[in-house]
This record gives structure tokens, C-alpha cells and sequence, in this order.
């Protein structure tokens, strides 16, 4: 914990050089890749990116360096550089050697310098700064109180009052009410603008923070139609289209909640406000008004051919009431089947009473073959996989990225089950979507993966799947 009694007892202004830290210097917004998109004005949602042309799936629109960045506190502070993210071989420390407990490292002797000279001197002894809950306020400190100007500022986070207080105000002695109200507003833009850094290869693993000018002038959505994608090597950003995008149409990431992961609009918009204190207006959080197949997915219990939304009184085709007491009874023994892994027996039941296509019956289907995969079952696993790759087709598309990874479990299931034919001609649907959204340079791991695949069937060393290659 932060003892500030204890930090102000060891530091009098005379040790502390207050006067402006070199401030960054901020890129020019990045380009558009080929003039394809351009920012525009909305009435809800603020500032927001239009595709200029029409674009095709996998499209590069943006490609970007971050303009500030903090590498959270972990193993990756061994593996990147503390300034640039690099990857670093041989590690340069800090000036101050043992003095320094920051446990950082850099790629080289002028990014040591340059994050000296810019904040580290005067962090350097304050280790117990080097915590999540002061990462924005690091990173503001960063810049001169306005030079995000560009950016949208969000709303103001009381949260952030503590922290200036605690931190600048008690520690540095930066007290002056104009200077806290210039921070507040830059905590606030780096909170509704930064992105969470991924590792390419771990797409859980985070990094670290960054902000990226341009690549922040992008809405959420949480049915999205770009992707982020985060270059090891450099740390800097590229954005694709992972769908096509008619000309004049919005472009949109996710900032986190995704509507195929999570179908509850209310949650989403919930931690949509709680992060970034903004009311999700995009197209799936709004569709209550104007429900989609994907809502619609409940089998008319009388006719068989309605297809009701939950809680609709009546079906629309044959005018009969639904007994939803029923399907709640339905919905619990499902529950109890899945909850015991008899997913057969669980998928049975959501084969009677939802569409063939819901959703719902893709993830069954998909438990279903990792079931059968955990157990050899190779075969098995491939039939309940391929049902699932259809409907994920169907509901997301066929280039879409959640097609790409059903794709590849397919391919390696088929490899693996021994059926060289099928497995081929898989295996080359999937290298070819990943490339076309870019993935082959995203997790070159799975890629190197397919085409290894590919070269065993088409050289007939491939036996009977990976394990006796
Ligand atoms: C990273 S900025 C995006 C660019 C921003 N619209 C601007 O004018 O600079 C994030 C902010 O955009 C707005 N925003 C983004 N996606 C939105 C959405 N789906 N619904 C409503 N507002 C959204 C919110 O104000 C949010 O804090």
C-alpha cells in the first residue's frame, strides 16, 4: 500500500525536478490505408469512421504506432522493452542499477534515456507507484495537461480525484487546481481512448496500455466489423475488416463485449458504462425493437414453422399461445444435462424446441466436440464440429472471425481423424480466410500449424493424425 505520510517524510520538493518533463511529441494522426475511410459526425455516438468505398473482408484500413504506452507489471517485463515494447534480447537496465526497483528492462541505452529523462527519474524510487490503479494517472503524467486535444474526454471518473490527490497532489506537490482539472480531463481521455495491448500470439495476455490517435476515432460495436490486431514487434496496431463494408457504412471494433458471447444487451451496456460511462447505441444493442433471426430462435410449439422470441405471447404464423412454463421446464433439464456432460442428451432436447440454426445448439455442438476430441474420438468430434462451423457460418458469415476459428478446429480435428480428403480441402478454405483476414499474421502459430498440415497430407508422410506423424 501507498504510505503517503512515509513517501512525503522521504522526499521535500528539493529532490524532486518539477520542472516540465520533456513532453511527447505527438505523431500526426495516421493515414487511412488508400483513403478508405474517413471520420464524420453523429448525433449519438459522437465522432465516428465511414468506410469511403465499398471493402472487403479482411480489408487493411489502418496501421498505427502508439503515441504512449505503459507495460503493466508482470513476466512481460522481462520480454519488452519498458519504453518501446520491443522484444529485447539483451536487456539494458536502468541508470540507477540496484537503486531502481521498477524490475524493468529496455531494448536499448537511448529508450533508457528517453523514459528517464521523461518520467523515470523522479519514479524511480516510488516502486510502490508501480501498481494498476495508478497506470492512467502514470500515463498522463506522461503529457502536457491538453496535448490530447484530439481526443474524445469521456466523463470524469471521481475516482480520479483520489488518485491526483493521493499521487500528484501529496507526492509532488503539484497542487494547483488548474493543473488537477487539466489532469482530470487527460485521465478521462485515456480512459475512454486507450486500448488494452495484446500479445499476438496470447490473445488473452495483456501487454499493456496505449493510446493510438487514429485508431481511437473508432466506435464500438458490439457486434463488430473490424479487428484490432497488435504487432509484437513494435507494439503498433493494425486495423482489418472482418466483414465487407458497403461504402457510407459505420466501421467498428469491440472494446470488449462481444453479442456472441455475450447475448445479454443489459450486461453489455452494463460494462460498457462502467469502463468507458458511455450508452451503447451500436445496431445489436438496439435490435430489441427490431429482433433479428438470431433473437427469434423458439419453435412454435403448435405449428412447428413460427419462430418466437422469448416471452412472445403468441406465435406470429399460427396465432397459438406459447406455454412458456413449459419451456422453462425444457430449459432446466437441458441445464441438468449439461451440467453432467450429456451433452447428447442436452442437444436432443434444444433439437425439439429451438430452431435448427439458434445459437444456442452451435455452442452444444461445439461442447460436444471438444467432448469427443478430450477422448480420441477424432471422428465424432468432427461430425459435431462441422454442424457447428454451419451455423457459425450462418449467424456470423463465412469469412467472419469466429467462421475462421471454427475453421481451424475442424481442419485439425479431420487431420487428426484421419480423413486426408476432407481434411485437405478444410484445411485450404481455412488458410485462405485467415490470410484474407489477416490472422496469418496475427497468430502465425496457428498458421504454421495448417500449412504443416498441409504439406504432411500433400507428401503422404501423414499416418494417422498428428500424434503418430
Ligand atoms: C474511443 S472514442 C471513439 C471516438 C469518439 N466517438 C469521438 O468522438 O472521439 C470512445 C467514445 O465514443 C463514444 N462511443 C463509442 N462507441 C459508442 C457506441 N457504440 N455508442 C455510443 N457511444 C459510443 C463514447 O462517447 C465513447 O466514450
Amino acid at each position: 500500500m501507498l504510505d503517503n505520510h512515509h513517501l512525503t517524510r522521504r522526499l521535500t520538493p528539493a529532490h524532486i525536478d518539477l520542472r516540465p518533463w520533456p513532453p511527447i511529441q505527438l505523431p500526426a494522426l495516421a493515414q487511412w490505408e488508400q483513403q478508405q475511410a474517413k471520420v464524420i459526425n453523429t448525433t449519438n455516438a459522437g465522432r465516428s469512421v465511414i468506410a469511403t468505398k465499398k471493402l472487403s473482408s479482411g480489408a487493411l484500413l489502418l496501421s498505427e504506432r502508439a503515441c504512449i504506452q505503459w507495460l503493466y507489471r508482470g513476466p512481460q517485463r522481462q520480454r519488452y522493452c519498458f519504453h518501446c515494447f520491443h522484444r529485447v534480447n539483451h536487456g539494458v537496465s536502468c541508470r540507477s542499477n540496484h537503486a531502481c526497483q521498477w524490475d524493468i528492462i529496455y531494448c536499448s541505452k537511448q529508450c533508457e534515456a528517453i523514459q528517464w529523462w521523461r518520467q523515470h527519474r523522479w519514479l524511480c524510487r516510488f516502486s510502490e507507484l508501480d501498481v494498476l490503479d495508478t497506470v492512467d494517472l502514470l500515463l498522463a503524467l506522461q503529457l502536457l495537461p491538453g496535448s490530447l486535444d484530439d481526443l474524445d474526454s469521456g466523463m470524469h471518473d471521481p475516482l480520479y480525484d483520489n488518485q491526483i490527490e493521493r499521487v500528484c497532489c501529496r507526492l509532488f506537490y503539484m497542487s494547483s487546481p488548474h493543473f488537477q482539472k487539466a489532469l482530470g480531463r487527460t485521465l478521462g481521455q485515456i480512459r475512454c481512448n486507450s486500448f488494452a495491448v495484446k500479445q499476438s500470439h496470447d490473445q488473452d495476455g495483456i501487454k499493456g496500455k496505449a493510446i493510438y490517435l487514429t485508431g481511437s476515432m473508432i466506435n464500438h460495436a458490439c457486434d463488430p466489423n473490424a479487428l484490432v490486431f497488435f504487432d509484437d514487434q513494435d507494439n503498433s496496431i493494425q486495423i482489418r475488416t472482418c466483414r465487407s463494408i458497403n461504402k457510407g457504412e459505420g466501421i467498428f471494433i469491440s472494446y470488449g463485449p462481444l453479442a456472441s458471447r455475450e447475448p445479454s444487451i443489459i450486461k453489455r451496456k452494463e460494462i460498457l458504462q462502467q469502463r468507458y460511462f458511455f450508452d451503447c447505441q451500436c445496431d445489436a444493442c438496439r435490435q430489441v425493437i427490431t429482433s433479428s433471426p438470431q433473437q427469434r430462435f423458439i419453435k412454435c410449439q403448435a405449428c412447428m414453422t413460427g419462430r418466437l422470441e422469448r416471452n412472445q405471447a403468441r406465435c406470429e404464423e399460427c396465432h397459438c399461445a406459447y406455454d412458456w412454463d413449459e419451456l422453462t421446464k425444457q430449459e432446466q433439464r437441458i441445464e441438468m444435462y449439461l451440467a453432467r456432460d450429456a451433452f447428447e442428451q442436452a442437444l436432443k432436447i434444444q433439437r425439439q424446441i429451438y430452431d435448427k440454426d439458434a445459437h444456442i445448439i452451435g455452442q452444444t455442438l461445439d461442447q460436444l466436440a471438444h467432448f469427443y476430441a478430450m477422448r480420441g474420438s477424432f471422428k465424432e468430434s468432427a461430425k459435431y464440429s462441422r454442424e457447428s462451423l454451419a451455423i457459425v457460418c450462418k449467424t456470423f458469415g463465412p469469412e467472419s472471425i469466429e467462421a475462421a476459428e471454427e475453421m481451424l478446429k475442424l481442419s485439425t480435428l479431420l487431420f487428426n481423424a484421419n480423413l486426408p480428403q476432407e481434411a485437405k480441402a478444410q484445411i485450404q478454405k481455412t488458410i485462405q480466410v485467415h490470410r484474407k483476414l489477416g490472422l496469418d499474421q496475427q497468430n502465425p502459430e496457428d498458421f504454421n500449424e495448417l500449412q504443416t498440415m498441409l504439406f504432411l497430407l500433400y507428401n503422404a508422410r501423414y499416418k494417422c493424425g498428428i500424434g503418430s506423424v
